[in-house]
């Protein structure tokens, strides 16, 4: 048996967002674009990038929520990619969701016990009384009290209903779940707590996550390794240890550095680096680099050439690609470069336009 769970190679996502008039033919946004990688049996892989940047379609590509224009994608073996919604029906199972919305992904008007139920009730898994001491083992599993399996989500409180969503996607024993922003809806206090829980069951139920936020402390704790993606492509892979400690790409290195430091006094508090201009728009990416406008080492090649994944070290799961005619070096720092092709970063403490990356 492989050690990769999915494998994805090249999926691109279109949506048709509207028509330019009577013959102008279709506009489409590329939401995912030539986007290649493994999870490993058993890991966390974090995915990070500013809102827009394709996170949430990308999830549902890999999970066949979405049907995708072009790529291919391998489940526990299986060459997914043309499976038809129907045949996906016994798969789904093994790959389940969570989402950021605990009050909003749970129906008010149905009482929790059957709001977790309902998977097995779909998949026709043991009778009433079975299905009922199943519900209640996993409300026990996820931390709910089980005598609550007739109370309606509104009874429950923000970290209890997420734990209602982890208990619903449990019950089909996944092998995959995605985790989209769990804790992002919660407060600071109940996040930890809900982040404990899912640690315990992966190492429990040997779980694989891929564990969509932008709270790049969350992910730097869950995650095994990290994605980084701009503008519908993943523009760096690696060990979360390596993307935090010398990431390569100048976009990860910003994205990094709007991440609070654990000490703001110590000497090494990091600079901010905010980037002039907001995400481009997908409809009609930048040319070359998509990064290159507001990239601070950008060079003229950069804005024809498409950067392909370089390794840049490590083997195994180890291996850290960047998308990046022009990497950094572990010591570089990104502010003393001179933007090559036009004023593109400023550091936070000298100016005060530009945006922040916004996650
Ligand atoms: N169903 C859709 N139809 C048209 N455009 C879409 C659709 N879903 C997403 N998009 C567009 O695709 C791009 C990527 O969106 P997506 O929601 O995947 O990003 P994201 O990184 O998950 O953002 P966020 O962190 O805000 O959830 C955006 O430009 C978005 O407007």
């Amino acid at each position: 048996m492989s050690d990769v769970l999915l494998s994805a190679t090249g999926v691109t996502k279109r949506f048709t967002v509207g028509s330019r008039g009577l013959l102008g033919g279709k506009v489409k946004l590329t939401a995912v674009d030539d986007v290649s990688l493994e999870i490993r049996r058993g890991e966390t892989l974090g995915l990070v990038g500013e809102s827009g940047c394709g996170k949430s379609s990308l999830a549902r590509c890999l999970t066949k929520l979405y049907d995708i224009d072009s790529g291919s994608l391998t489940f526990d073996g299986r060459d997914i990619t043309k499976t038809s919604r129907k045949d996906m029906q016994p798969l789904r199972r093994e790959m389940q969701m969570i989402f950021q919305d605990p009050y909003g992904s749970l129906n008010p008007k149905r009482r929790v016990g059957s709001i977790i139920g309902d998977a097995l009730a779909i998949h026709k898994m043991g009778d009433g009384p079975a299905r009922k001491a199943k519900v209640q083992e996993l409300m026990e599993v996820v931390g709910l009290n089980p005598e609550h399996f007739n109370r309606y989500p509104a009874d429950f409180s923000g970290g209890q209903r997420q734990r209602i969503g982890i208990a619903r996607a449990l019950a089909l024993k996944p092998k995959l779940i995605v985790c989209d922003e769990p804790v992002s809806a919660l407060d600071v206090s109940i996040q930890a707590q809900v982040i404990n829980l899912l640690q315990d069951l992966q190492k429990e139920f040997g779980l694989t996550y891929l564990f969509i936020s932008h709270d790049l402390s969350v992910v730097q704790h869950i995650s095994d390794r990290i994605a980084v993606m701009y503008l519908g492509r993943v523009i760096e892979t690696g060990p979360s240890e390596t993307i935090f400690s010398a990431s390569a790409h100048p976009y990860t290195r910003a994205l990094l550095s709007a991440k609070p430091a654990a000490d703001p006094t110590a000497a090494d508090r990091r600079e901010r680096i905010v980037l002039a201009g907001d995400l481009p728009s997908p409809i009609a990416p930048p040319s070359g680099c998509r990064f290159h406008p507001r990239c601070p080492k950008a060079e003229m090649d950069c804005t024809t050439i498409v950067p392909t994944s370089d390794l840049l070290s490590g083997e195994g799961y180890e291996r850290h690609f960047v998308d990046c005619l022009h990497p950094l070096r572990k010591d570089d720092e990104l502010a003393s470069f001179t933007p090559q092709i036009k004023d593109s970063i400023v550091t936070a403490d000298v100016v005060s336009t530009g945006s922040e990356v916004g996650l």
